[in-house]
């Protein structure tokens, strides 16, 4: 689904030119659940952005089921970006002003749909994360934890080929974060759902099936996690 193939990218600083990924080979199949590691400063961000077609500046190949954006306009990368990926972050990024049920159906009525057929949908999406009966409150009313579930619904909600989640339980302590990595966990196990998790965490990097390590934009390990069954 996801090949890339000898990516390189630089950030211009002034007159120097820093290189942030180095020569990256990766190819990722629907279905996978793989989590990205590595140091502040390795180029986690910067991959993740390119995969989810936030950024196309770099050199080399990024292919998605087959096809490159990088030539595409701006609104084709937002069309593809919307349709095919769902985003958690670690500040779970709610809109403060609008209820659950809002935040939640916006990537359903960005894709064309009316509010009355999204509300369903949204509802199975709340009660899939562990929220039921929770569409009518808003972000501040619920836990950090509870605020993530509510971010996770709306990330896979459309139902998109992958979800990426940058440090989803940075925010969180950990009883909430073991939580939260069930949820991705299950999600990936009975739905089959594709999910690409950047991490600092070595326990949370337990959970997906493959971690790949970066330092310094190259990707320094890429394996298979062996104690996955334990959580
Ligand atoms: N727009 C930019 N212009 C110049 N340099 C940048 C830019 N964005 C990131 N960098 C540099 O590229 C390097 C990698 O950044 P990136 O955010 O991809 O790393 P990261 O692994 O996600 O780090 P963190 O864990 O701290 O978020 C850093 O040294 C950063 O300073």
């Amino acid at each position: 689904m996801i090949e890339l193939t000898a990516v390189n990218k630089y950030y211009q600083n002034g007159e120097n030119k820093f290189q942030v990924l180095q020569d990256i080979n990766l190819k990722i199949a629907a279905g996978e659940f793989l989590t990205i590691m590595g140091p502040s400063g390795a180029g986690k961000t910067s991959l993740i952005n390119l995969i989810g077609f936030i950024d196309r500046s770099y050199l080399g190949s990024y292919k998605f089921n087959g096809q490159s954006y990088q030539t595409a306009s701006d609104s084709a990368l937002a069309h593809i970006r919307n349709q095919s990926v769902g985003f958690v972050f670690q500040n779970f990024k709610l809109i403060g002003n609008n209820t659950i049920l809002e935040n939640v159906e916006l990537p359903l009525l960005y894709g064309g749909m009316t509010k009355k057929k999204a509300k369903p949908i949204v509802e199975q999406a709340l009660e899939r994360v562990g929220l039921p009966n929770s569409s009518q409150k808003i972000p501040n009313e619920l836990s950090g934890g509870q605020q993530q579930r509510v971010a996770i619904a709306r990330a896979l909600v459309h139902r998109p080929k992958f979800i990426i989640a940058d440090e989803p339980t940075g925010a969180l302590d950990s009883k909430t974060s073991s939580e939260i990595m069930q949820i991705f966990k299950e999600l990936n196990r009975t739905e089959q759902t594709t999910i690409v998790l950047v991490t600092h965490d070595p326990q949370v990097s337990q959970y997906g099936e493959r971690l790949i390590k970066l330092l310094d934009g190259a990707i320094i390990a890429d394996e298979e996690v062996k104690h996955r069954a334990l959580l």
